[in-house]
């Protein structure tokens, strides 16, 4: 079923107007300001006598900016003050489990590390009915303060939760959205006005919220940024659908293609982890890695989201954004620099450089009802939202290869799964034999164990560790596998951010560089859409796994045909 995206006239209304983008000239570079009054002015000023630079989040005075020291420590917006202008977030989908379950709570935890500015007010847009106090009752709930600074919790949501607001209104309706504009403006109290929309409803109604919005809820006198939850259409012809709509409303530089896997700590650690140290970067090629793998599972079903879930599958859930966006960070030539542009422009050329994918590169699953310690586990098509005869895969595994000089022959290995032995998602890196091994006797017949790994997990434990061999001490010479370990609790006893801070935060901000270019989404949907066409059409059915199995037998056949073993599975670690 392909996604309809209404209201998508020909006409276009690109808003706003260019005498309200907020571009600047400063370090002789054009930046988006997120806010346009007083930034200028702080550029030439150091009103706290603290040394402040201009930079993106990233720490280059570049395309967007971010408040930062000079160590990178993001400032608290609120500190710098800026007392002539206004946030206004409105999170459209309110009455949502995204909303409930992330956006809300992100918001808090920036207000409460003094991240949002001074004036700032939360709307949420939903057709159900509910006042402002039942919002604040509703999203209360789900409200928590960091372990480590919990002093003044209770105050800081109190304070937090007076600045939400509730607008019931439909989302295909001007008159609703003019409305709610009535209710941004009065907040905003004659300052100047920054609007922040973030749609976190079903997609078939996305254009309808952006008309509505752009032509009777932007800002007037600031800026006005969407940010698009996924999925974005489900092809490439949908996707351009899409894309084509939403951009006669609003214009690139407006849209803000979330991947919340783009705000993971340890997807941000990639390019530090290459770029910053000299013992990695040498060896990131086909000359010393053997293959990457790409690994997400979780150890629970579609359970509640079957409807959405049946028309997209695991392969457009995961695949081809999340596990696909980090393959092309992972892969890119070092960029230019740190800015937006030059980053996403070198995972662009990623994408365009990838082998087409082959059905006999790719193995699908589905997860069925099994029964463990006296519990039922249901199978995928026992959702009562799901076809009986459904085929949407819950488990998929690829091998994907980029036809450039730099990775020629390297399999990148992707799997994901649904409601599978555990949760996690990490990235491996494993290396080639050391030519000629003085020890080589030391390790028996199985070289493939001898040899050097790095692994990136995301979740759950963040850690970066590196298998190396060493000598056992003792009189003998005997060898052992051990991992050289930062393990992120140990060595950062502080609560690491959710991603929803980190995304929402660079949205206000304007810092684009964690958010999906529309050529990026692109170049993913050309490698996937034929692919996933094939699928359809032949009506592959999926291979049968247990819940809570370790995923078909499929993938292992998978790897062992390109000479590689998934490592999550290789008993070290699985
Ligand atoms: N939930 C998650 O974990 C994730 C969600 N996403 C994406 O984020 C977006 C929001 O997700 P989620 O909160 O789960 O979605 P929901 O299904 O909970 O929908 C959000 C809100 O949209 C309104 N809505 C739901 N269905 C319809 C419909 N058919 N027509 C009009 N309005 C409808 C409802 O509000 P009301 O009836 O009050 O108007 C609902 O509360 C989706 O695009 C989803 O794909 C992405 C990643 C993870
Ligand atoms: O985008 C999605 O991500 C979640 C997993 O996110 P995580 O941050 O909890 O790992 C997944 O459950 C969902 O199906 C998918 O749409």
């Amino acid at each position: 079923m392909a996604t309809q995206y209404s209201h998508c006239s020909s006409s276009s209304t690109a808003f706003p107007p260019s005498s309200f983008k907020n571009e600047r000239y400063v370090y002789g570079k054009s930046v988006t300001v997120p806010t346009r009054a007083y930034f200028a002015r702080w550029v030439s000023h150091d009103h706290s006598g603290k040394h402040f630079e201009l930079k993106s989040s990233n720490g280059h005075p570049l395309n967007a900016v971010s408040f930062e020291d000079a160590s990178g420590q993001r400032l608290p917006l609120s500190e710098l003050g800026e007392p002539d202008s206004n946030l206004s977030i409105t999170i459209v989908g309110a009455s949502g489990d995204l909303a409930k379950k992330k956006i809300f709570p992100a918001l808090f935890a920036l207000f409460y590390e003094d991240c949002l500015p001074e004036n700032f007010t939360v709307f949420g847009y939903a057709r159900s009915k509910m006042t402002d106090e039942e919002l604040r009752s509703m999203i209360s709930k789900t409200l928590t303060c960091r372990i480590d600074k919990s002093e003044n919790c209770g105050d800081k949501m109190d304070q937090f939760l007076t600045r939400c607001f509730y607008h019931s209104g439909q989302y295909n309706s001007e008159e609703h959205f003019l409305e709610l504009d009535g209710k941004l403006e009065e907040k905003e109290a004659g300052r100047l006005s920054n609007r922040l929309f973030y749609l976190s409803i079903p997609p078939n109604i996305f254009v309808d919220v952006v008309r509505c919005a752009s032509l009777k809820a932007s800002s007037t006198t600031g800026w006005t940024r969407v940010i698009v939850e996924k999925p974005f259409g489900r092809d490439f012809e949908s996707s351009g659908q899409l894309t084509r709509c939403l951009k006669q409303y609003l214009t690139e530089d407006q849209i803000f293609r979330i991947d919340h896997y783009l705000g993971k700590e340890l997807v941000e650690n990639l390019s530090v982890l290459r770029f910053s140290n000299l013992v990695f970067e040498p060896l990131w090629s086909r000359n010393y890695i053997r293959n990457v793998q790409l690994i997400f599972s979780e150890d629970f079903g579609t359970e509640g989201r079957g409807g959405y879930f049946d028309n997209y599958g695991i392969i457009r859930d995961i695949m081809q954004n999340h596990l696909l966006q980090i393959l092309a960070l992972f892969a890119m030539e070092t960029p230019v620099s740190l800015d937006a542009e030059d980053i996403r422009n070198e995972k662009v050329k990623v994408l365009k450089s990838m082998r087409p994918l082959l059905l006999e590169d790719m193995v699908v699953g589905q997860y069925k009802g099994h029964s463990r310690g006296g519990k039922l586990y249901p199978g995928y098509t026992d959702d009562p939202t799901v076809p009986k005869n459904s085929v949407t895969p819950t488990f998929a595994a690829a091998a994907l290869f980029i036809n450039n000089a730099r990775w020629d022959g390297v399999p990148f290995l992707m799997k994901a799964g649904k409601a599978l032995h555990t949760k996690r998602a990490e990235i491996r890196v494993q290396f080639r034999h050391v030519p000629g091994n003085l020890y080589k006797r030391n390790f028996g017949t199985d070289l493939d164990k001898a040899t050097n790994e790095l692994v990136l997990r995301v979740q759950p434990d963040e850690a970066v560790y590196l298998k190396i061999n060493n000598k056992v001490p003792g009189l003998g010479m005997r060898l052992d596998r051990s991992d050289l370990n930062l393990l992120y609790s140990a060595r950062y006893p502080k609560e690491i951010p959710d991603a929803y801070e980190r995304l929402l935060l660079d949205a206000i901000e304007g810092e684009r560089r964690l958010f999906i270019r529309s050529d990026e989404l692109d170049a993913a949907w050309t490698l996937f859409t034929p692919l996933l066409k094939e699928l359809e059409d032949k009506k592959i059915a999926p291979e049968l796994y247990p819940y809570g199995s370790r995923g078909p037998v499929g993938a292992h056949y998978l790897a062992a045909k390109h000479n590689v073993r998934w490592g999550d599975l290789s008993g070290e670690d699985s």
